[in-house]
C-alpha cells in the first residue's frame, strides 16, 4: 500500500481520491483550497493557549464535550490501557472558545467544512449503486444542518522522560465520524495501517491534506469505505523537545441520521466516548 497525494485540480481528482479512500481507508490532498498561512497561523497561536495556564478556565463539559482536555484525561484508544500523552481542544461554533483565539478557528471550521462536504459529495458521486442502496439517505445530506462537526486542536507536548512505559503521543485507534480532514501536522509522527500489519508513515509535506474514513462512514457503506487504524508516534533524538500541533476536522452526521440497522449516528456516538473514556 502507499499513498500517493493527488491533485485536487487535476481532471481525475474526484475518482482516484475515492480509489484511494476505497482501498486504504486514507487519501491525501495536494493543490488544495485550504489555506496553509492560515493553518501556520492556528497552530502558533494555539501554541500560546496551551503554554498559558489560562487554558484551565476552559476545562471541557463532560455533556456536550466542548472546550479543554488536559493530558490527565485525554484519550485511551480502544484496546489500550495507557492514555495518549497529548492534551486538546474541542472546537464548536456554539461552544466555548477564548475571544482571542476565536476568530481564526472560526474561520478555518467554516473554510474545512466546505471542503468536507465537497469531498463528501465526492464520495458520494463514486459510490457504486449497490453500496450506495445501503445509505438511509445521501450522504451529503446526512451532514446538513449538523452542529455535531468538530475541529480539534491537538498538542502533543515535549517528552520529558517520564512518560508511562509504552505510551505514545496517539495509541493506534479509528475515527468514529464520517470523514476526518487533517493539514500535515508541524512534525512528523502520523502513521497508518497497511492491510499487512504494518506501519507506514502518512506523507507530511506541509500543505497536503490528509483525510481518511471513520467508522460512520465505514458503518453505512457496509463496509466499503474501511475505517482504517493510525497513531502518532513519539519523536526520536532531537525532536523530543518540539511540541507536535495537529488541527484534524471530524465530519459528523446529525444525530438522528441512520447509519445501519444498529446505529444512529447519535446511539454510535455515545457508544464510543464511554469507550474512550471522556464521558
Ligand atoms: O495528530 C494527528 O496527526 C492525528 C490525530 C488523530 O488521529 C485524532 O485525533 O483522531
Ligand atoms: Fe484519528
Amino acid at each position: 500500500m502507499k499513498l500517493i497525494a493527488v491533485d485536487y485540480t487535476s481532471a481525475t481528482a474526484k475518482e482516484d481520491f475515492v480509489r484511494s479512500l476505497h482501498e486504504t481507508g486514507f487519501g491525501v490532498l495536494k493543490n488544495h483550497p485550504i489555506s496553509k498561512h492560515l493553518v501556520s497561523q492556528i497552530y502558533t497561536d494555539w501554541q500560546t493557549f496551551f503554554d498559558s495556564p489560562e487554558k484551565h478556565n476552559y476545562l471541557y463539559n463532560k455533556d456536550k464535550q466542548d472546550g479543554y482536555f488536559p493530558p490527565t484525561v485525554s484519550e485511551t484508544a480502544k484496546g489500550s490501557t495507557k492514555k495518549d500523552i497529548k492534551e486538546y481542544f474541542h472546537y464548536y461554533p456554539w461552544g466555548q472558545c477564548p475571544d482571542q483565539h476565536k476568530a481564526l478557528l472560526a474561520q478555518y471550521y467554516q473554510e474545512s467544512n466546505s471542503l468536507a462536504a465537497e469531498l463528501l459529495a465526492w464520495v458520494e458521486q463514486c459510490t457504486p449503486p449497490k453500496v450506495a442502496s445501503l445509505y438511509s439517505q445521501p450522504l451529503s445530506s446526512m451532514i446538513e444542518q449538523s452542529d455535531q462537526t468538530l475541529l480539534r486542536v491537538l498538542h502533543y507536548p515535549p517528552l520529558k522522560g517520564d512518560e508511562e512505559l509504552g505510551a505514545i503521543r496517539a495509541g493506534a485507534h479509528e475515527d468514529i465520524n464520517l470523514l476526518t480532514i487533517l493539514p500535515s501536522a508541524n512534525e512528523p509522527g502520523l502513521q497508518v495501517k497497511a492491510k499487512d500489519g504494518s506501519w507506514m508513515d502518512v506523507p507530511c509535506d506541509f500543505g497536503t491534506l490528509i483525510v481518511n474514513i471513520g467508522d460512520m462512514l465505514q458503518e453505512a457503506s457496509g463496509g466499503y469505505f474501511p475505517s482504517t487504524s493510525h497513531r502518532v508516534i513519539n519523536p526520536d533524538g532531537a525532536d523530543k523537545t518540539k511540541s507536535r500541533i495537529s488541527l484534524p476536522l471530524f465530519l459528523h452526521p446529525k444525530p438522528e441520521v441512520v447509519l445501519s440497522e444498529r446505529h444512529t449516528a447519535g446511539s454510535y456516538l455515545h457508544e464510543r466516548l464511554v469507550e474512550l473514556g471522556v464521558i
